[in-house]
Order: C-alpha cells, then structure tokens, then sequence
C-alpha cells in the first residue's frame, strides 16, 4: 500500500507526519514506524505523528519516538501537528487539540511561528545536581560547565539507561546559562536514544527548573537550542507553573509517498 507523508521539522527536531483521519495506518506496526524513522532505509525522522478525527476537540494527536513505539508527549512534534492541521485546512490559526497529556491550545501564525500550551507543573524533584520534573514527558535537567564540547550521548545515555531512572527512563538536558533570560540546552531524547537538535518538552521543563532552583527570576525564557531557538514563557504562583506556552518555528519541508 502506498501512503502520502509530510516531513516538518521544529527547531531541527524533525518528524513524519501522517493524515490518519480514515484510521489506514496500522498503529501497532512498531517495526513499520521505525522503519519510516530510518534515516537511511526510510523517510528519516526523531519520531511520527498521527492527525486523528476527535469527536470533542478539532484533532487527536498520536505521538511515536523513532523506536516505533508510543510515547509521551513532544512539544516540537505537537507545534509541527498545529502547521500540519493548518496546511490541510482542518484549523485556521487557533485550535484546541487532544494528546497523551489531555488537552492543548494552540496558535500558529503567518510566519510559521506555532505557540503551544503545555501542561501545568505542579511537582518539581530539586537535588544538588538536577532537577527532574513532567511537562508532558520525564525530564533530568543538569547544568554542566562546557556545554558546547559536552558528550551528550555518551552522558545522557549512562543517566538514562542508570539506576535514577529504572525501566521508564527520562530524557536527559545539560543546561549553560547565558543571561538572566537565556540558557543553552542539548538534549539526549529517550526513544530516540540520541541527541535531537532540539526537544520541546525538554526546553520547557528547563525554563521552569531554572526559575524554580532560582538561576532566573523571568517568566519567559529564550532557550536556545542546536537547531535553534524556542522561547517558554509561564505564569508561577505557590502551586506551580500554569499558562505555560511553548514558542517557535515549525516548518513544512516536504510532502511525498512511500509503499508500506
Ligand atoms: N522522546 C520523548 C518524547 C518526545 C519529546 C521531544 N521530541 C519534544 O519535542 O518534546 C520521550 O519519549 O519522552
């Protein structure tokens, strides 16, 4: 069977994305969806995104890491979903969504610039060394010193494979701060079992850990990224962090077929 794709990349973290309105795709081919992942013996992406019809919001996103199985929530794929929907004229400019996580609001303008809503964060894990907290998927976040000649994978691996984390993992950030409103990020993505260019939930969860061990005090932070740069902005209150908004590009690369 043929199948029409979309490729769309935000800040560098890259996805297929699929219209699976009519429900074809077969969402438990865990081999067939690494496979579409591959960058050499498929189409090449850190993971692939389903658009379903949803009876209560405007579509229901399905999220797979580049291992071909289902994960948590991803905040660059959910921003490209949002373009998506647009492209295809399923949405104007704002919509709200269903994920893994529950619900999303959503805006994306003429520029391609797509702000998503995150979940709120209630709970925040602070250590001497990191701070591990849920945006919508688990996150380490750990300030280092040189972070431009830092091993990400080979550190990110040995955290996330290590015994912090048992069976479930966690994405793995290390973090240099730039000024009191921007920090650097890389990130070892779980699922991808490799550095990405950039993760979403991952800038989100290091914005809110800065300003929660007290390295900023702003409440919208640029978080410059390999690929590059996403701004998270929030409100905090004695609960925890709400109105937490994910910004940036989220680019249409290119359209094709692939026999399946
Ligand atoms: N790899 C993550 C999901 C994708 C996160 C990332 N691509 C994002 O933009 O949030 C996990 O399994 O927890």
């Amino acid at each position: 069977m043929q199948i029409e794709f979309y490729k769309y990349q935000g800040t560098g973290n890259d996805f297929v994305m699929i219209d699976n309105r009519s429900n074809f795709f077969p969402k438990d081919d865990v081999k067939l969806i690494e496979r579409l992942c591959d960058r050499r013996f498929g189409i090449g992406a850190d993971g692939l995104i389903l658009l379903e019809n949803d009876t209560e919001t405007d579509f229901r996103m399905v999220y797979y890491n580049s291992d071909g199985n289902q994960s948590s929530m991803c905040g660059n794929g959910g921003r490209c979903l949002v373009a998506f929907a647009n492209q295809l004229g399923v949405i104007d400019d704002k919509t709200t969504f269903i994920a893994t996580d529950g619900l999303h609001h959503a805006s994306v303008n003429a520029d391609s610039i797509v702000s998503l809503q995150m979940i709120d964060v209630n709970e925040i894990q602070k250590k001497d060394s990191y701070t591990f907290l849920n945006t919508g998927s688990p996150h380490h976040v750990q300030i280092v010193d040189d972070l431009e000649h830092y091993n990400v994978k080979e550190n990110g691996a040995a955290i996330r494979y290590g015994e912090l984390y048992g069976e479930k993992g966690s994405n793995i950030n290390f973090v240099k701060k730039v000024d009191n409103d921007t920090f650097s990020l890389r990130t070892y993505e779980r699922g991808v079992e490799d550095e990405t260019l950039a993760c979403g939930t991952g800038a989100t969860a290091v914005a809110i850990a800065m300003n929660a061990i007290g390295e900023t005090d702003k409440t919208s932070i640029n978080l410059n990224v390999e690929g590059g740069k996403l701004v998270v902005s929030f409100d905090k209150d004695n609960d925890g962090y709400t109105n937490v908004f994910l910004t940036g590009p989220a680019k249409f690369v290119f359209k094709g077929t692939i026999e399946i």
